[in-house]
């Protein structure tokens, strides 16, 4: 049980006035990696996630790619106007690599004051990733050493894309072929090692130095092992890149997020895609979590014995790595089952969300 009162005393953020009230009001969370996509898609889903979040780090992966500042600032346009009227949600626009990037392009970016982050798919690692880059270090180099200059962290997804090597495996590789490599190489670039799923991944982050290597987490890789890819049947709704791992990994990360470690932020990877595209024959990566993600990781920690730690996860660690401030305003979580809705229904079709139809036990408590 959990003792506190609601105001007077920062540290007394959990209230336990009847039992079944449980609240905690934590500073509003930030979302350092979602998906957002563009047109209708991006209009139906973006209020689920202004809803909640105060700002979000917002990937590249359109068609065509976010390549340039200049599509960048003009991406960044349409998101404020596919906003609700009310919302004060903030995005941070990144950049897609490519192997001709140019460092000038960097230097743009950072002028621009609306690019957060430098996103690196290796080219075939996922969604749209085709343009992605073919090789770091023999075509990229100038332009890592241009973002170490302008202090523009680089955003990798992880996984080698090497047929050879075994999809659950992708990401150790990845650690120990380019990450391990481009930290000695170049010590002073800040990295953001996205969405991470293995004790692989956990341990390497802990062995960098902190502030200059982080790592988003996602509420997938935090509730769910790789079981959930076939329990009852194929589940198609589970699956997104990296693929969800062992029972062990799952432990390793929500040890790490629930230490305190300032070094692992949210980060959904909310990453939309409409029924159709995930209920097929060669479905889609991606899952559409941001309607549930704050109750799934409130529940994570508190299974943990660890929602004292929730808040600088969502709220802090992120904002502390991108050396932007804390947001100011408030979000209550009440300790109450709400049923996740089993479709979201828009005109250019349905999207069903994670959780789909099944009953969560922390509400977001919008005052
Ligand atoms: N995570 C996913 O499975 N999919 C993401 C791409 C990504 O983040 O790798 C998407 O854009 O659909
Ligand atoms: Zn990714
Ligand atoms: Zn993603």
């Amino acid at each position: 049980c959990f003792s506190g009162t609601r105001k007077g005393n920062d540290k007394d953020f959990v209230t336990s006035l009847p039992r079944t009230m449980m609240e905690l009001s934590i500073t509003q969370p930030d979302d350092w990696h979602l998906h957002l996509r563009d047109g209708d898609l991006l209009e139906g889903v973006i209020p689920h996630s202004a809803k909640h979040f105060g700002r979000a780090i917002v990937m590249p992966n359109l068609k065509p790619p976010i390549t340039t500042t200049a599509a960048a600032l003009a991406y960044r346009e349409s998101i404020l106007k596919a906003l609700p009227k009310d919302s004060s949600f903030t995005p941070l626009m990144t950049l897609y690599l490519t192997d001709m990037t140019s460092p000038d392009e960097i230097k743009r970016a950072k002028k621009s004051g609306a690019v957060y982050g430098v996103k690196l798919y290796p080219a075939g690692a996922t969604t749209n990733s085709q343009d992605g880059v073919t090789d770091l270090f023999g075509k990229c180099f100038p332009v890592l050493e241009e973002m170490v200059e302008q202090e523009l962290p680089l955003l990798v997804h992880g996984e080698v894309t090497n047929p050879n090597v075994d999809i659950f495996d992708r990401e150790k590789v990845y650690i120990e072929t380019i990450l391990e490599p481009l930290v000695q190489k170049l010590p002073q670039l800040k990295i953001v090692m996205e969405h991470i799923t293995t004790m692989d991944a956990v341990k390497f982050v802990m062995s960098c130095k902190e502030g200059s290597v982080g790592a988003t987490v996602t509420p997938q890789h935090l509730i769910l092992n790789r079981n959930a890819l076939f329990q009852g049947g194929l589940q198609p709704h589970n699956y997104c890149l990296p693929v969800l791992k062992r029972e062990i990994h799952r432990q390793a990360i929500v040890s790490a997020v629930t230490s305190g470690s300032k070094r692992f932020f949210l980060g959904t990877d909310s990453a939309p895609h409409e029924k159709r595209k995930k209920e097929c024959a060669c479905g889609c990566a991606g899952i559409f979590n941001a309607p549930v993600a704050l109750s799934v990781y409130a529940k994570v920690f508190e299974e943990a014995g660890a929602l004292n730690k929730l808040e600088a996860f969502t709220s802090f660690n992120g904002s502390d790595f991108y050396g932007l401030p804390r947001n100011k305003s408030k979000l209550t979580l009440k300790k109450a089952p709400w049923k996740v809705p089993e479709l979201l229904s828009f005109p250019f079709g349905d999207i069903v969300p994670m959780f789909a139809g099944e009953t969560l036990e922390w509400e977001v408590s919008l005052n």
